[in-house]
């Protein structure tokens, strides 16, 4: 099929594509069945969505791959997918398709159409497909648009090859890596000492980091073991130290290819991204990347080398939130890159450890996601750096998406397949969530995007931060129609979404870097008031964030604890409920192929019974007949031997007479003998007897030997029999196991109810010693005031007395001074003495005795 497409980008719903917002799917095929819906459905959708701007709406891209030799060789080939125009993809299902067979039966259609913001053919070049794609989108990125990229489709669609491509022929994502480093050549700001932490915060760096930064740099490029080019890194590197870490590698140092420079040149003929900028100066630039991936709800740094001991297991990261709600991953390595031949290493050397760990943990890549972001930082002034803004760019490459809900597997098994592919599910309900809160707008609708990691990560450029694309894979296979059917009706929610971004219109201040860790304080409670609002959902809220408990005053330690203790009790309920569906889903798996293997045994034992019998009434029938025969002859000669030919005739005629239809054809065989009979010498007669005789003997034999193996047979049948009756054993079994279920989930429920009431009766012991800590403050708040009281009380009476020893000297002073004048009689100075020493020590006494009341 030959197909070439301009670019045009149109909004037209999915005719197959609707959102029942009532229902809250279990699955994802659940889910995706949720998306389809009656004509008249889809249309009112239809018109929603093209009220909205078109280059609003989420631009959802269907790239097709063509067939490799092998699946032509395995006739893969069965026109499953028509491309109808640049817009419209029409998918009719092969025979053997469960479509085909449920469609057979009157459940669906066996034909699907599909609308895209554009199609790409099995022709598509990467070039081509990436200038009708994100070219778009990374001017918007230079702009300081934060922009996300992911492909979705089943394992081997294409979508590593869609964003990696080959070394000769590069995906989207080298193409977006060569279109942003032409961009900004020339234009670096050469320090290493700013570091964007988020999409708002910019980390100042001393010395110390830099140099630590120079060298995580250099370890991560020397995982790829180029010797050369290692060691031109180190040489760099020391340079780099030298000189006070004032430079990097100049980004001159990589070559322009011819391609390169033709997309150079649009980019300078195409756009400016300075031009809204051009009043703060001349715009200097920095580039950081990171690489990481999502396994199993686990999130791994892949420029991080992979433990080289089998017993070591892989560092998985954290993922926390900033004071603005903005997901990042906490000790991701961000790698600072001066050209896009870096930024390809480093998009290598996170490819080596995909596959190393791929075969060391036996993991398969398509179980994984990959995001690759590069953080571009727009400053102003080299001396004295003003950070403009700062932009992201992810791309994904999603897990394949064909294990969703078919994976019928025990056990382990089963959880581990739940968990890998939760986040596609929930990342369907997502964007499903998302298009429902925008045509909902009075309603309070709840998006789940903490509910996994990748979504988590996602939200950011979902919520007015920035803008998302997806790009759909699909084969042409007839053997993975089903598959692909799915990932086509999936992604046609993903159009309806609409997506306006806020203005970032602040200078960044450059913060320095708190911890090691970088950790950074939330205020818990608001982040909660805030999640509410966003999600509604406490299973999972801030379940990852840091926090900084120091800093939180008594009440707010108090709610926190609280809030803590709510996430405990939903935690546990969640994964209770969770254990208890994993139980469920396991034993109707069991049940189902218990009743299968019933069937299929009903069956063979019916097939046998009756082949059994079958055989047994023909041969039955046979000797019937050969007996009959061989009583008959015997008759016949008796009566010849007894009353000649003739007489044997006329019984002959009269055995006929009754019209024995059975002896019929015995009859006509006994005449025709009796006929060569008689044409015969009694020499003859004889040897034809002794041959009946053998023939008789031959027929007893058989009968024995018939005997014996209707006793086989039925040995066999009561084989079988026994083999039932094995199987209503295991019927037996198999209900004793269920009413065992059903015991654990009775036990788990009154676990549940138990835990219920145990944290009830904790939190009435703690409300009731919060009762008595507030009883005990009062106390010591009376006792304080008592203290306060008595200590002024004190200070009342030393006044007093000091005032007494004051009045005292004074009156001494007095005496002295008359007894100089006057010189009364000695005995009456002694007297007066003690009256005012006996007068002064009353109040004193006084006073401290009032002092020492009882308070
Ligand atoms: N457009 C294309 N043109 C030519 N070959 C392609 C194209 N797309 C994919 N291929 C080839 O198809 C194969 C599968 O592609 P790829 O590995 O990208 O699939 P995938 O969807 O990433 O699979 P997985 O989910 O397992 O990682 C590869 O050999 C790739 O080279």
């Amino acid at each position: 099929m030959d197909i070439k497409y301009s670019a045009c980008e149109h909004s037209i719903l999915s005719d197959s594509i609707f959102y029942e917002p009532q229902m809250q799917p279990q699955s994802l095929s659940e889910l995706v069945d949720e998306f389809c819906t009656p004509k008249s459905k889809a249309d009112n959708q239809k018109k929603q969505c093209l009220t909205e701007p078109e280059d609003q709406c989420m631009k959802v891209y269907l790239r097709v791959r063509p067939f490799s030799q092998v699946e032509m060789e395995n006739n893969e080939s069965q026109d499953c997918v028509i491309l109808e125009s640049s817009e419209t993809v029409v998918l009719r299902a092969p025979k053997l398709s469960s479509t085909m067979k449920n469609s057979e039966r009157g459940i669906g259609q066996s034909v699907h159409k599909f609308t895209f913001t554009q199609i790409f053919g099995h022709q598509t070049t990467q070039k081509q497909f990436f200038d009708g794609t994100i070219k778009n989108l990374v001017k918007q990125f230079l702009k300081g648009q934060n922009s996300l990229v992911f492909t979705y489709g089943v394992t081997n669609a294409g979508k590593t090859y869609t964003i990696q491509g080959t070394p000769k022929d590069g995906g989207i994502l080298p193409r977006s890596l060569d279109m942003l480093f032409n961009h900004v050549k020339g234009r670096w700001y050469k320090r290493m000492d700013l570091k964007p932490f988020t999409c708002n915060e910019v980390l100042k760096l001393d010395s110390n980091q830099v140099w630590q930064e120079e060298l995580v740099k250099a370890s991560v490029l020397s995982m790829l073991k180029e010797e050369v080019e290692y060691r031109t890194l180190r040489t760099t590197c020391q340079s780099s130290l030298k000189g006070l870490f004032s430079t990097s590698t100049t980004p001159e140092a990589y070559s322009l290819s011819p391609d390169k420079l033709e997309r150079e040149s649009e980019i300078e003929n195409g756009f400016n991204s300075d031009t809204d900028l051009c009043d703060q100066g001349p715009v200097k630039y920095s580039v950081w990347v990171s690489f990481c991936e999502i396994y199993n709800e686990y999130v791994y740094d892949l420029l991080e080398a992979i433990p080289a001991l089998k017993t070591q297991k892989r560092r998985n990261l954290r993922v926390c939130e900033d004071q603005n709600g903005n997901c990042y991953v906490k000790e991701l390595k961000w790698i600072h890159v001066t050209s896009a031949d870096e930024a390809n290493k480093v998009l290598k050397v996170g490819n080596k450890n995909r596959s190393l760990a791929c075969t060391k943990l036996n993991q398969q890549s398509s179980r994984s996601h990959t995001i690759f972001s590069v953080r571009l930082m727009q400053m102003n002034d080299e001396d004295n750096a003003q950070v403009l803004r700062i932009s992201e760019l992810s791309l994904c490459d999603l897990a394949g998406s064909e294990r969703c809900g078919k994976t019928q597997t025990f056990g382990n098994r089963l959880k581990e397949a739940g968990n890998i592919n939760n986040s596609l599910l929930i990342l369907g309900k997502c964007i499903a969530g998302l298009r429902e809160r925008q045509h909902n707008k009075m309603k309070a609708i709840i998006v789940p995007f903490r509910e996994s990691k990748l979504t988590r990560l996602f939200q950011g450029f979902f919520c007015d931060k920035g803008k998302a694309c997806m790009i759909i894979n699909i084969n042409q296979c007839a053997s993975t129609y089903d598959e692909t059917l799915h990932v086509m009706k999936f992604s046609g929610i993903a159009k309806q979404i609409v997506q306006i971004i806020q203005p970032k219109l602040e200078l960044i201040n450059p913060t320095t870097r708190k911890e090691d860790s970088m950790m950074v304080c939330m205020d818990l409670s608001n982040t909660l008031a805030t999640e509410n609002s966003i999600s509604g959902d406490l299973l999972h809220e801030a379940d990852e964030e840091e926090l900084d408990v120091t800093a939180l005053g008594y009440e707010e330690m108090l709610d926190t604890i609280e809030n803590l203790k709510q996430k405990l009790i939903a935690e546990r309920q969640h994964k209770l409920l969770l254990e208890i569906r994993v139980r469920e889903e396991m034993g109707q798996a069991m049940f189902q192929q218990l009743m299968h293997t019933e069937e299929v045994w009903s069956e063979r034992f019916e097939e046998l019974k009756e082949n059994y019998d079958d055989q047994l009434e023909s041969k039955l029938h046979m000797y019937k007949e050969s007996i009959k025969r061989h009583a008959y002859k015997c008759a016949l000669e008796e009566i010849k031997d007894k009353h000649g030919a003739e007489e044997t005739f006329t019984i002959q005629g009269k055995v006929k007479e009754p019209d024995s239809k059975l002896l019929e054809e015995s009859l006509n065989d006994c005449q025709s003998q009796l006929a060569y009979v008689n044409s015969q010498s009694p020499t003859g007669l004889t040897k034809e007897l002794e041959q009946l005789k053998e023939e008789v003997l031959k027929t007893k034999s058989q009968m024995t030997n018939l005997q014996l193996e209707v006793a086989v047979n039925c040995q066999e049948v009561n084989k079988y029999k026994e083999l039932y009756e094995a199987k209503a054993v295991s019927e037996e079994w198999f209900e004793k196991l269920s009413h065992e279920n059903d015991q654990l989930i009775d036990s788990l429920k009154r676990e549940i109810q138990d835990m219920h009431s145990a944290l009830q009766e904790a939190e009435e012991n703690y409300q009731e010693a919060n009762k008595n800590v507030k009883e005990l403050q009062s106390t010591l708040a009376k006792q304080d005031q008592m203290l306060a009281d008595i200590e002024k009380e004190r200070a009342d009476q030393i006044n007093e007395l000091q005032a007494t020893v004051v009045k005292l000297q004074e009156e001494l002073a007095l005496r002295k001074s008359l007894d100089i004048t006057e010189k009364p009689p000695k005995k009456r100075f002694f007297t007066n003495l003690a009256g005012s020493k006996l007068s002064g020590c009353s109040s004193v006494k006084y006073s401290l005795f009032k002092s020492k009341k009882p308070s």
